[in-house]
């Protein structure tokens, strides 16, 4: 396909500006238990810049905190009053992020010094094991999403095993709605609580939900070859992540063994109502941002490359931020990054039954922050795309 054509279907500036238009003039019904509705007022008075749902961003100095503020400035309902940091805690968050700093944002705060009195919901950004230590403290009022993994993964040993520690807060993890929000969006309307999917398990699950819900790919032969940005390791600096580890090569870590793997398998499992497991090998590339997943499969008996493509087509027809490319066209992290897109296509492969898909996603993006806001904007009634039509940079 031609770069015209790729443009038309995916980026085309006419289309984003029309939607952006749809949705500002849209009135949204409100969800059931939900606290907000858009009324003819609220549309008003956000026409004059005033934000109406009060965020608490816990974590903001790191890399998805960072990218939920650049995110939220241009979403016309919602705030920032309240910022959590660690180390950085009474910083400002310009000087922490100097690209953020004309933005009028609170100052960083120590979480034990928080005060979630004015906050509506919350962008948990924390690392695992610390979150679930602060999310069980938190006011009962409030929404939230949370990017860490402590409560994406239902069994609660499983995550012990995985994660190497025991789970502290196993009554909200019952609670809480797995995010991945164009597949599982019914029941993120109604949760108080999102476990926002890892980076991984997104780029990955897309494309193999819809296949395996229709029993078009062999449930025991599934090869996961997935490759991603170094941002995707979070700010606080490592010895594996130093300039001089990760340039000029490629670094396969967690081989047989990364906790994405069991989160990945959850969600196939569920598509399938049978124990799928995969083969998974992540690897760490010299760039930023970005993350591909290449997924071999095996077709079931009698299905042709046509019956997968027309299914991811057919799935995802009318999705804003996922998107099945021309035949032939090789998705490319350059073409999403700093963008809530995932681009996917699947190859015929040379070996007869066999095929290969290819799907990007910008890790800090669909993959962590830009996924969290779609899910809060489907948690509090609005359209999932506010504050998100962002064009992905390039080159
Ligand atoms: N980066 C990515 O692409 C993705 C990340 N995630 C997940 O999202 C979460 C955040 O990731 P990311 O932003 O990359 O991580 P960073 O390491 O960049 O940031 C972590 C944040 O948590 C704060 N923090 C660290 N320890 C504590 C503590 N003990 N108490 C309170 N606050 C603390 C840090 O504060 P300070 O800096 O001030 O010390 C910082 O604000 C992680 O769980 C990560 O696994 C999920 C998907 C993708
Ligand atoms: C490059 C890199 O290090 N990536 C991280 C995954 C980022 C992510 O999604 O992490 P969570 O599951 O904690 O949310 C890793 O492999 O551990």
């Amino acid at each position: 396909m031609s770069t015209a054509t790729f443009s038309s279907i995916c980026f085309n500036q006419g289309f984003l500006r029309k939607d952006e238009a749809k949705i500002r003039n849209q009135r949204v019904k409100p969800i059931v238990g939900g606290s907000f509705v858009l009324s003819a007022k609220c549309m008003q008075s956000s026409e004059k810049n005033k934000k109406e749902v009060h965020i608490g961003l816990l974590g903001a100095s790191g890399y998805t905190g960072a990218e939920i503020v650049r995110l939220l400035a241009n979403h016309p309902y919602f705030g920032i009053t309240l910022m959590t940091a660690d180390r950085k805690a009474g910083q400002s968050m310009g000087s922490v992020f100097p690209h953020l700093a004309t933005q009028d944002l609170p100052t960083l705060v120590s979480v034990k010094d928080a005060d979630f009195s004015n906050v509506d919901a919350v962008f948990c950004c924390l690392p695992h094991g610390t979150t679930q230590e602060i999310i069980k403290g938190l006011p009962s009022h409030l929404k939230i999403v949370d990017l860490s993994a402590d409560f994406r993964l239902r069994d609660i040993a499983e995550y012990e095993e995985w994660y190497g520690q025991p789970h502290s807060a196993t009554d909200l993890q019952k609670e809480a709605v797995y995010g991945l929000t164009e597949i599982l969006r019914e029941e993120v309307k109604s949760a108080r609580l999102v476990a926002n999917p890892g980076c991984y398990p997104t780029s990955i699950q897309l494309p193999l939900v819809p296949l395996i819900k229709a029993k078009l790919i062999d449930h025991g032969n599934i090869i996961i070859d997935a490759k991603s940005g170094v941002s995707g390791a979070g700010r606080g600096s490592k010895e594996a992540n130093l300039y001089s580890e990760i340039a000029e090569g490629i670094y396969s870590y967690g081989v047989t063994r990364h906790r994405h793997a069991p989160e990945i398998e959850q969600g196939l499992s569920d598509a399938a109502q049978s124990r799928i497991t995969v083969s998974f090998t992540p690897h760490l590339m010299p760039m930023i941002r970005g993350m591909q997943s290449t997924i071999y499969v095996e077709m079931s008996k009698g299905v042709t490359i046509e019956d997968l493509y027309q299914q991811l087509r057919k799935c995802y027809k009318d999705e804003e931020f996922v998107k099945v490319l021309d035949k032939g066209v090789v998705p490319r992290t350059h073409n999403i990054r700093g963008s809530n897109y995932c681009l996917m296509n699947i190859f015929s492969d040379r070996i007869p039954g066999r095929a290969i898909i290819i799907s990007v996603i910008d890790n800090l993006v669909k993959g962590a922050s830009g996924q969290a806001l779609q899910n809060l904007n489907i948690m509090l009634g609005f359209p999932e795309t506010t504050g998100l039509l962002y064009q992905p940079l390039f080159p």
